[in-house]
């Protein structure tokens, strides 16, 4: 019978705490609001040579650098339709038809997603985290699944295969 391992990380201190807006249904624009997001990782793939699919604190570690980045900041789509961003050194001026938000530069993370719907930032999460697993351990996993919860229990996901 065929054998396979997987490691899933969920931890209490990776959370990020955010503001955000999100629209759906066409030309429907939510308030900004914020959200203790959570995040968990599941990665497969063979044992190495510790019997590991890859090393809990290595991957702990690289996982929380990347939420740390997100904490306590305001999350921006740069790939949004309409919701348009300009910025300078000290503000990122968000606008949606006739609505308009200023931010500091420094307290806003731009992410190149069209929407910050939990199951995009769980994609963005990803492909940080494929990048510093890379770097960190010269190491890809045969597959992962990034989850990030917004309220107690609605968990996106995004899988890499
Ligand atoms: N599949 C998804 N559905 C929705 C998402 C999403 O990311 N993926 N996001 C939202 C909104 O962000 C919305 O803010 C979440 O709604 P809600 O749970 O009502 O948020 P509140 O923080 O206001 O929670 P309350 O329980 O109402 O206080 C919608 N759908």
């Amino acid at each position: 019978m065929r054998k396979r391992h997987w490691v899933r990380l969920t931890k209490d201190h990776l959370v990020f705490s955010a503001g955000h807006f999100i629209t759906f249904g066409g030309n429907i624009c939510e308030r900004i609001h914020g959200h203790n997001y959570r995040v968990e990782v599941e990665l497969h793939g063979p044992l190495d040579e510790n019997h590991y699919v890859v090393d809990f604190i290595a991957l702990r570690d690289s996982l929380q650098a990347i939420v740390n980045g997100l904490d306590h900041r305001m999350l921006l789509p740069t790939r949004h339709p309409s919701i348009k961003l300009v910025m300078d050194e000290k503000e990122v001026t968000a606008s949606y038809e006739d609505r308009r938000w200023v931010f500091p530069r420094t307290e806003c993370v731009l992410l190149d997603i069209p929407n910050t719907t939990t199951e995009l930032l769980a994609e963005w999460i990803g492909e940080r985290l494929l990048v510093a697993l890379a770097e960190k351990l010269q190491w890809k996993p045969e597959a992962m699944k990034v989850g990030v919860d917004e309220n107690h229990g609605q968990w996106g996901y995004c899988e890499f295969s």
